[in-house]
C-alpha cells in the first residue's frame, strides 16, 4: 500500500480465488477510512473464464466487482479483466497484452497458486514463453473450483490467462499462499528443479518477488530458498 501511494499511476496485476480477498478488503478498509485513493490506479487481472457472461456470479469480472471495484474510486475504463465472452478470442488475447504493454506494463502482481503449481491459469506444461492466450483448465483445477459452482459440470473448461510470460514481465510480484491444499504445490516449489511441469516454479526466477505463506501451506517445511 505504502508503494502504491509512492507511485502516481500505479498499474496492479489482480487476481481471483480465495487467497487474495484478505488484501482486497484490506484496500477497501483503507480507502473508507481516507488513507489511500484508487483514482490513479489501473489494473489487469491474471484471467477469466471463457462463455461465462459479466453479470455471472461465478465470472471473475463479477468476482472483481463484489470483492473490491464498487466499494472504491477506481476509474472504471482503467479496469482490464479479459472478455471470456468475446466472439474472437484470439483477438481478445492479442488486445489484453497491447493494452497491458500501453499501461507500461504490471508494476506490482499479486498471484496465487492452484492446487497443481498453476499461475494465472497457465496449467502444468504450458510454456514459459506465453503470453495471454486460451487456455484448457485441467481436470484437477475444474474439480478445485467446482466449490463454487452447483455442479462440476457447470464449471467451464476453458478459460484466458495472462501468459507465464507476461507474469513474469510484472517488475514485482507478491505471491500469496494459504491453506493445507496447497501444501503439495508447495513442497514441490522447493524440492523440484524450475520446469514447464510446476508452472509456479519460474518464480523463483524473478528479480523482485515477495512470498506470503500461512502455516498450513507450509506444512512444517521450514527451509524455505527462494
Ligand atoms: O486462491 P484460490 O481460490 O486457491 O485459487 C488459486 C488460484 O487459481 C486461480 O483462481 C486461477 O485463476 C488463481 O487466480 C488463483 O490464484
Amino acid at each position: 500500500m505504502d508503494r502504491m501511494n509512492m507511485q502516481e499511476n500505479p498499474v496492479l496485476g489482480l487476481a481471483t480465488g480465495s487467497t487474495p480477498e484478505g488484501i482486497y478488503q484490506g484496500f477497501i478498509q483503507e480507502y473508507n477510512k481516507g488513507k489511500v485513493s484508487f483514482k490513479n490506479v489501473t489494473t489487469f487481472n491474471l484471467d477469466e473464464y471463457t462463455g461465462l457472461k459479466k453479470d455471472d456470479p461465478n465470472s471473475y469480472c463479477y468476482f472483481m466487482n463484489e470483492k473490491l471495484l464498487r466499494h472504491i474510486d477506481i476509474a472504471m475504463e482503467r479496469v482490464h479483466i479479459p472478455s471470456g465472452t468475446a466472439v474472437d478470442l484470439k483477438s481478445e488475447c492479442l488486445k489484453y497484452e497491447r493494452a497491458i504493454e500501453r499501461a507500461g506494463g504490471i508494476d506490482i502482481q499479486v498471484l496465487g497458486i492452484g492446487e497443481n503449481g498453476h499461475i494465472g491459469f497457465n496449467e502444468p506444461g504450458a510454456s514459459f514463453s506465453s503470453r495471454t492466450h486460451v487456455v484448457d483448465l485441467a481436470d484437477s483445477t475444474i474439480q478445485a473450483n467446482s466449490r463454487f459452482f452447483k455442479s462440476v459440470d457447470e464449471v467451464p473448461k476453458q478459460a484466458i490467462s495472462m501468459g507465464i510470460q507476461t507474469i513474469m514481465d510484472s517488475k514485482e510480484i507478491l505471491l500469496l499462499i494459504s491453506g493445507e491444499a496447497k501444501a503439495d504445490a508447495v513442497a514441490k516449489l522447493l524440492e523440484e528443479e524450475v520446469s514447464e511441469d510446476l508452472p509456479a516454479s519460474i518464480l523463483k526466477k524473478h528479480a523482485n518477488i515477495t512470498v506470503i505463506i500461512d502455516e498450513a501451506a507450509f506444512k512444517g517445511t521450514l527451509s524455505a530458498s527462494f
